[in-house]
């Protein structure tokens, strides 16, 4: 398959590796410092592109990636206000998009857990909730993807809840999210369940980036030729 890399930092590096050992090829990168290379003849001869940027740039990559007509998967966190809008030109205009907060399979299965244990969690109230995500110095967004995946999880399932906060809990059904920045931590996340009398937790470590980057190939091979908006369920069945 020919993929195109947009954004050529940590993510995208660590996934050109993953692709080429899984038998792709790398047809076109663009980065900050040669963003016309989107419009090229390389780039959009690709089959798919996959988009780690920033928060900031992630949405216009995605417009850009439309006009060439090239299917994009993207793991940028930090630009969801324009979910609605990147949804719409899936259905309306036959544009392919897939994303995910997370694309390690060891994530996905947590996410899983996470709205189970949520689900028990509902009929006992002596628990109270919170969560806690540590990242990297260099992550520009708080709280991270993650665990806004992880609280809408909780959101879905727990009666007592209703929005999640960074850090404190301004009234009783808040969900805290405490997001730590240390050393070059690649993610971790704790859910904590906490009653009078002890604590039950779930939590997920990461080794390094190399789950999300090969979530991120696989998404590519899922959704090269597929259109519309696509996420991990789609992909997995548990
Ligand atoms: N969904 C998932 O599984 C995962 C998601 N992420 C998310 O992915 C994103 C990227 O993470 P990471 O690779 O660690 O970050 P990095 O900062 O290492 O890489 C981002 C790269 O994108 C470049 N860039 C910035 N703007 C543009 C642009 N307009 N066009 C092309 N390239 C651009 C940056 O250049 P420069 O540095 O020069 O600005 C940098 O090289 C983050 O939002 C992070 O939260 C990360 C890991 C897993
Ligand atoms: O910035 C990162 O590094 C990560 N970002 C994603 C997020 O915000 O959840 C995924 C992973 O935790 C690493």
């Amino acid at each position: 398959m020919k993929i195109a890399l947009i954004g050529y930092g940590k993510m995208g590096k660590t996934i050109e590796q993953i692709a080429l050992g899984r038998g792709h090829q790398i047809v076109s990168i663009v980065d900050i410092n040669n963003p016309e290379e989107i419009h090229s003849d390389n780039f959009k001869s690709a089959d798919v592109a996959i988009e780690f940027t920033t928060p900031a740039t992630a949405f216009n990559n995605y417009m850009q990636c439309f006009a060439a007509g090239v299917p994009v998967v993207s793991g940028t966190t930090g630009w969801l206000d324009k979910i609605e809008q990147v949804k719409e030109m899936c259905e309306k205009e036959g544009k392919t998009f897939f994303y995910a907060s997370n694309f390690s399979i060891g994530v996905n299965i947590f996410f899983a857990l996470n709205k189970y244990l949520a689900k028990i969690m509902n009929n006992f109230p002596a628990y109270d909730i919170k969560m806690m995500e540590t990242h990297h110095i260099h992550k520009l967004d708080a709280p991270s993807g993650t665990a806004i995946t992880l609280a809408e999880g909780i959101l879905e399932n727990v009666d007592r809840k209703d929005r999640w906060t960074l850090e404190t809990a301004e009234k009783a059904t808040d969900i805290p999210i405490h997001a730590i920045r240390e050393g070059e931590v690649p993610g971790i996340h704790e859910i904590t369940y906490e009653s009078d009398v002890d604590t039950v937790s779930i939590k997920h470590d990461a080794k390094s980036r190399a789950g999300f980057a090969l979530g991120a190939v696989i998404a590519a091979e899922f959704a090269a030729g597929k259109k519309g908006f696509l996420g991990m369920d789609d992909m997995l069945k548990f």
